[in-house]
């Protein structure tokens, strides 16, 4: 629904009573002084009208309405001074356009900006949130890019100082902004970690994430073509991705397999390195404890590994759920399949391990250990390089190489293909997708098919971000979970398939 407002003609009060439908939006509540309303996490926000009546000329429509209250209130945003906003953009052609129209707009409404030129996604969290955080007790580090190198470095050196060099680390670049990247945080490790780029075509036109890059390597389970002659036998390399917010990790086994080391196995280390960690402190504090949270994507066998050692939540695709999802444990550690994931430290976490006196010194080497994880890993969002370093600094701990970290469990052969259909947005879900509410029918058929294989599981989901259906299948050997996929794959296109681009016998 589109609205136009004029502060002039309507007043704030009534604008919300005639949109703030309590029906429709049982969480929010007209009061006599403004709106009250309660986030999907149960925190109360409450905006007096005197604040809609000053920022909400331009909302839309009811969703912008409460969004832009909730941030406004929640953020404690000073909406009396002009936005402050920080921006930067990949290596594409078109980002020199898109900048040039984006800071026309902040022209436009007053707005100052910052601009960061060149640069990953993660380093632009980074940065915001160290403005944010500016001069408060929670204050997050030094908002420039040299910062978040020198921050994520100095924790890096001080975690491997008295561990064996790593050797050295191929890594593709997916042919995007992760290569300039890569090149800086080479220079602030000196010697600690010898860094090999590939993939670093970044003035290439077509040549960002094309046969390289997290996502080719997950999907198509096999290495970028570029490392074939590169990668020797148990040597383990990685993917980023192309804005350099994911990373996957592989190796060729001795009989010359290619082994995925994906998210999940990244949240593996990561969190048993953790749990080793505070074990190792002494702590005594039932509330300094780590959780997981995956998607319906996570392996059967990581959840299943996961699930008999720490609390698991299973959450929605898409990694704003996962972060809000990992904030609520004391300690978060969130990964999607495809490689994108952190780990987070609660705020009472923190206190309670600075806190923490320790009693011997091999206490206290784990307290610092586990405060030089805190900074090493960005907690802003997912960030292949600081992930990247993670698992360099947990595999140096534990004396690991890839055969020993892939050994932890032994991934479910899997298959994710995707199919066109008429209207995606007929297919609902519910239990964080891993079910169909519509079509009618459809989950029955898919859990018919699904029992007929040994530890078979698959889901239907629609795509957030492609016009796409995909369908996600795994069962004990690869043959069968190629059928399972394939067979699910079909249900979809015989009931809602609308586009012969996709038929069955072309599912990729
Ligand atoms: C199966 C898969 O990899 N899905 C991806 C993909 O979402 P879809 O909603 O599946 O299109 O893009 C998201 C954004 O990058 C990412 O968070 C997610 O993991």
């Amino acid at each position: 629904m589109l609205v136009s407002w004029s502060p002039r003609l309507i007043t704030p009060k009534t604008f919300v009573f005639l949109l703030v439908n309590p029906a429709s939006r049982p969480n929010a509540s007209i009061q006599d002084n403004g709106v009250k309303l309660v986030d999907p996490r149960g925190d109360m926000l409450e905006a007096s009208w005197e604040t809609y009546a000053t920022n909400l000329a331009n909302a839309e429509t009811t969703d912008d309405f409460i969004a832009v209250i909730e941030v406004i209130v929640k953020e404690h945003i000073r909406i009396d001074q002009p936005a402050n906003v920080v921006y930067a953009r990949d290596t594409r052609p078109s980002g020199t356009h898109l900048v040039a129209a984006f800071q026309d707009g902040l022209l436009a409404i007053g707005a100052h900006g910052r601009d960061e030129g060149i640069t990953t996604t993660p380093i632009l969290h980074y940065l915001v949130r160290c403005i944010n955080t500016k001069g408060t007790n929670e204050a997050y580090g030094e908002d420039s890019i040299d910062g978040y190198f020198k921050k994520m470095t100095t924790a890096f050196k001080k975690l491997v100082a008295k561990k064996a060099k790593p050797p050295p680390l191929l890594v593709d670049c997916a042919n995007g902004v992760g290569s300039i990247a890569l090149k800086k945080l080479g220079e602030y490790l000196g010697p600690t970690l010898d860094l090999i780029p590939a993939n670093t075509s970044i003035n290439t036109r077509g040549a960002l994430n094309h046969l390289c890059g997290a996502d080719f390597v997950k999907t198509n389970q096999r290495l970028p073509p570029s490392l074939v002659n590169e990668l020797k036998p148990n040597q383990w390399a990685c993917s980023l991705d192309g804005d350099a917010d994911r990373v996957i990790y592989y190796y060729i086994d001795d009989r010359g397999n290619f082994r995925l080391l994906d998210g999940d196995k990244i949240a593996a280390l990561v969190a048993g390195f953790i749990v080793d960690l505070i074990k190792g402190t002494g702590i005594d504090n039932k509330e300094v404890y780590v959780g997981i949270v995956q998607t319906a994507y996570a392996n059967g066998h990581s959840t299943a590994y996961l699930k008999k050692r720490l609390p698991v939540k299973c959450v929605p695709t898409g990694v704003k759920y996962l972060h809000h999802a990992a904030e609520r444990f004391p300690i978060g550690v969130y990964f999607e399949a495809n490689g994108h994931g952190t780990v987070l430290f609660s705020p009472s976490t923190l206190e309670a391990l600075k806190a923490y006196q320790p009693n011997t010194p091999a206490q206290a080497t784990c307290l610092n250990y586990l405060m030089d994880v805190t900074n090493l890993v960005n907690q802003t969002v997912g960030d292949a390089l600081s992930d990247m370093l993670l698992v360099e600094a947990v595999l140096a701990h534990k004396s690991y190489g890839a055969f020993e970290w892939d050994s932890t469990y032994t991934d479910l052969p899997n298959r994710l293909v995707k199919v066109a259909v008429r209207n995606r947005a007929e297919f609902r879900t519910e239990d964080a997708e891993r079910r169909l509410v519509t079509p009618w029918g459809m989950q029955a058929r898919v859990d018919e098919t699904v029992r007929k294989y040994d530890e078979g599981r698959s889901f239907v989901r629609p795509s957030g971000t492609e016009d796409v259906v995909r369908v996600y299948a795994e069962a004990t050997d690869r043959a069968h979970a190629d059928e399972l996929a394939f067979k699910i794959a079909g249900i979809v296109y015989d009931d809602a398939g609308g586009d012969q681009r996709t038929r069955p016998k072309e599912f990729i």
